[in-house]
């Protein structure tokens, strides 16, 4: 039998070895985590198999907890160790990328990153550089793992949403064409002049909710959370997906409105609730690097192209896909060169 520590977040009860394993839809995981809070409140406990796991939801829990108490929430469960062990096998696949890349390689004229990285290698020479061909494999697999699907479901989640409101489209490409004029390429610092376009750019990151439960983290040492005790080791899954769409913060919570980064005089502002990246010093390290894919790639396309829902396709459907990441389902995208019949240039 499963004996809950003293004083632990209340939850639904556990049976012997499948903890609440059994209770919980996973294909609909987001729905039955908000159920659970409706009952136990805003920090809860589920047991995953035997191993105990408190679910943290709402902006007030999530800053207590990442935030202020930071050090003593910052650890990853061992289990997630696991997960690393598994790479080992992706590492020598990438490896093996990289000795290919090296003997195909025509010095001067760079395919891709792996070329571009080896070029510069070969420039500094051994003395004294950090580049080496083991942090390469090592930036590979961070990019490959953390920095590709979370990057692309956003990218789909943009352009399903700009298609099917193409009011907030026009407005995009109506401030991108006036921003940008004849300069040739769009930069990240062009955002500054564009505050509808960063507002909507965000209100995508919103509504896609990538990450839901972010990574799990996991207790450093014993500690208390709005007056529970949480024990050193604790699993802790922080409910992104909660903080998103929190009905205290937002002012439109379950729509999509770039509004809901829009101060009254049309300036963009960034409530403390976007914490699609989480919070805190583990909060996301490929933020600056994602932020800027998003705007750079997002404004090049819309100024070039429209994008059309195409008639035959049915009403969109929004609810995403579950996972580690999410993603919208499937869809077909309508694309169409801007010019003489549309609008802007
Ligand atoms: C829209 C895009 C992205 C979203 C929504 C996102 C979200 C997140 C979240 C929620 C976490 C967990 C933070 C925590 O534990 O509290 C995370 C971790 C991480 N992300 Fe991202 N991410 C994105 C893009 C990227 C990119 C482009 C990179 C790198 C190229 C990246 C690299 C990482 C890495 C390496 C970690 C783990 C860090 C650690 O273990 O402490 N991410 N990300």
């Amino acid at each position: 039998k499963i004996q809950r520590p003293k004083n632990f977040p209340p939850g639904p009860w556990p049976i012997p070895i499948f903890g609440n394993l059994l209770q919980l839809n996973l294909v609909n995981l987001l729905y039955d985590l908000r159920k659970l809070s409706e009952r136990y409140g805003k920090v809860y406990s589920i047991y995953l198999g035997r191993k105990p796991a408190v679910v943290l939801n709402g902006l007030q829990a999530m800053k207590e907890a990442l935030v202020t108490q930071s050090v003593e929430f910052a650890a990853r469960p061992k289990d997630h160790m696991k997960a690393f062990q598994n790479m080992r096998m992706i590492r020598k696949s990438l490896a093996d990328q990289v000795s290919q890349h090296k003997e195909s390689r025509v010095p001067g004229q760079p395919r891709d990153l792996i070329d571009c990285y080896l070029g510069e290698m070969e420039k500094r020479g051994d003395a004294g550089s950090s580049f080496g061909e083991y942090q390469l494999v090592c930036y590979l697999l961070d990019l490959l793992f953390a920095g590709t699907d979370t990057s692309s479901n956003t990218l789909l989640t943009a352009f399903l949403y700009l298609m099917t409101h193409p009011d907030v489209q026009e407005r995009c490409q109506k401030e991108i064409d006036e921003v940008l004029g004849e300069k040739e390429q769009a930069s990240f610092e062009d955002r500054h002049r564009m505050p509808y376009t960063q507002a909507m750019i965000h209100e995508v990151q919103r509504v896609a909710d990538t990450a839901p439960l972010s990574l799990f983290h996991a207790t450093t040492k014993d500690t208390q959370l709005m007056g529970y005790d949480i024990p050193k080791g604790t699993i802790i899954i922080p409910n992104l997906s909660s903080v998103l769409s929190d009905e205290s913060q937002w002012k439109f919570p379950h729509e999509f409105n770039p509004s809901n980064f829009l101060n009254d005089q049309g300036e963009f502002v960034k409530p403390e609730a976007f914490m699609p990246f989480s919070a805190g010093p583990r909060v996301c390290p490929g933020e600056g690097l994602a932020r800027m894919e998003l705007f750079l790639i997002v404004v090049t396309l819309l100024r070039r192209f429209k994008f059309i829902w195409p008639e035959d396709a049915g009403v969109p459907d929004y609810t995403p896909v579950f996972g580690l990441t999410q993603t919208p389902k499937p869809y077909r995208l309508g694309v169409r060169l801007r010019g003489s019949g549309d609008l802007g240039p």
